[in-house]
């Protein structure tokens, strides 16, 4: 493990130089990992691991659409792909990855093949934080262990095979073991981390129902639109609001943030644009931080929490959710956007 100062903090960070592939392995030689479930992690953490050489199978119901795919991705009935309580039973290490809410539905099915000495793998501090929520109690002879990818299980798989790797968060809920710290870091390598920093499944929960809601997912639509409102009222053209809202953003400037940070994209554009976003970054700061405080409220008391297991919990939940972001898709901004899209040069070819 090694410290690392982060703008003045130092923490706890794990890299694969210290804890190269090899080491993992080793650590993990004598495990059957079981990925239950197939759905945006399970394909993208189950394939890493078989690629990086691991001894690994697949749980999922048959009779589905996750299991059609996870045959097509090369995993063989009756021998790398059972029902998951077939999976569940053969393996030492179960990777809990059906989504939050399933996951309290098929707790009973996993906790029964929880026999001493295996670990319980989650890839969100979700079910195990909000036990009073879900019921997930997992049996005190148990490693309860984390990793937490900070990304799409599909920029998961994209990254791995490109030779690069996502950052994830790890922790250690329960070590009943003595071996859950090296059977989770072991684990943070095999699914492809790129590095892994340390938290408890309390601060993961949080933070990333935090960030989803907030700038990575929820804030940043609700700041287009708003923007995009206000260039529609004044009379310009949708292609022009698209590309001022998000086309210039994505294509851009979010590109050069990733590289080299904040200052360095304003570094690379006008001193007009420069002199303007250093004015303006503080009214925006300020007018969205009283959402922000309220939205880290509601998440702290469980409230998120409940609305999400209420939600996904119902049997049609797919088909609610596939119709609100039938909506966002057919509104004129993302409707522009798709058109925009397809006038990429690169599409074209
Ligand atoms: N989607 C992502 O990229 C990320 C997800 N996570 C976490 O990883 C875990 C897995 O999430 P996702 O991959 O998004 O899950 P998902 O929503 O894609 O579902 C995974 C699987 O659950 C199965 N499933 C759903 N309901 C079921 C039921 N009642 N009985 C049996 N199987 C059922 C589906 O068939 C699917 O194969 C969650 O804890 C999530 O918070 C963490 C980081 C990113
Ligand atoms: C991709 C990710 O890490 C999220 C946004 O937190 C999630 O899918 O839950
Ligand atoms: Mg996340
Ligand atoms: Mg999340």
């Amino acid at each position: 493990m090694a410290k690392m100062n982060f703008g003045g903090v130092v923490e706890n960070v794990t890299t694969r130089e210290e804890f190269p592939l090899s080491k993992a392995l080793e650590v993990l030689k004598n495990e059957t990992i079981a990925v239950i479930g197939y759905g945006v992690q399970g394909p993208g953490q189950s394939l890493n691991l078989k690629d990086n050489g691991f001894n690994v199978i697949v749980g999922q119901r048959k009779n589905s659409k996750t299991w059609d795919k996870a045959v097509a991705d090369g995993w063989v009935p009756g021998k790398t792909l059972f029902e998951i309580e077939e999976a569940c039973e053969k393996a030492t290490i179960i990777q809990y990855l059906l989504s939050d809410a399933a996951q309290i539905a098929v707790w009973p099915s996993v906790k029964k093949h929880l026999t001493a000495g295996k670990a319980l793998y989650f890839s969100h501090g979700f079910g195990a934080t909000y036990s009073d929520r879900t019921g997930i109690v997992p049996p005190k002879d148990v490693d309860v262990i984390m990793i937490a990818p900070k990304g799409s299980g599909t920029s998961l798989r994209r990254l791995f095979l490109e030779g690069r790797g996502l950052n994830s968060s790890y922790a250690v809920l329960q070590d009943a073991t003595g071996r859950a710290m090296e059977r989770v870091i072991a684990l943070g390598i095999g699914v492809g981390s790129g590095y892994l920093f340390e938290t408890t499944f309390k601060r993961e929960v949080y933070s990333d129902l935090t960030g989803e809601r907030g700038t990575l997912m929820g804030a940043i639509q609700g700041i287009f639109a708003a923007q995009y409102q206000v260039l529609r009222e004044n009379g310009h053209t949708p292609s022009e609001a698209f590309n001022e809202t998000v086309e210039e953003l994505t294509q851009s400037l979010m590109p050069l943030v990733g590289e080299n940070g904040m200052d360095w994209m304003y570094a690379n554009c006008s001193t007009t644009a420069q002199r303007g976003a250093l004015d303006w970054w503080k009214p925006f700061r300020d007018a969205t931080l009283p959402v922000f405080k309220k939205l880290y409220a509601e998440v702290a008391a469980g409230n998120e929490a409940q609305r999400s297991i209420d939600s996904n919990s119902k049997p049609d939940y797919r088909e609610k959710l596939n119709q609100e972001l039938k909506e966002l898709r057919e509104s004129e901004m993302w409707q522009a956007g798709a058109t925009v899209r397809s006038l990429r040069p690169e599409r074209n070819k």
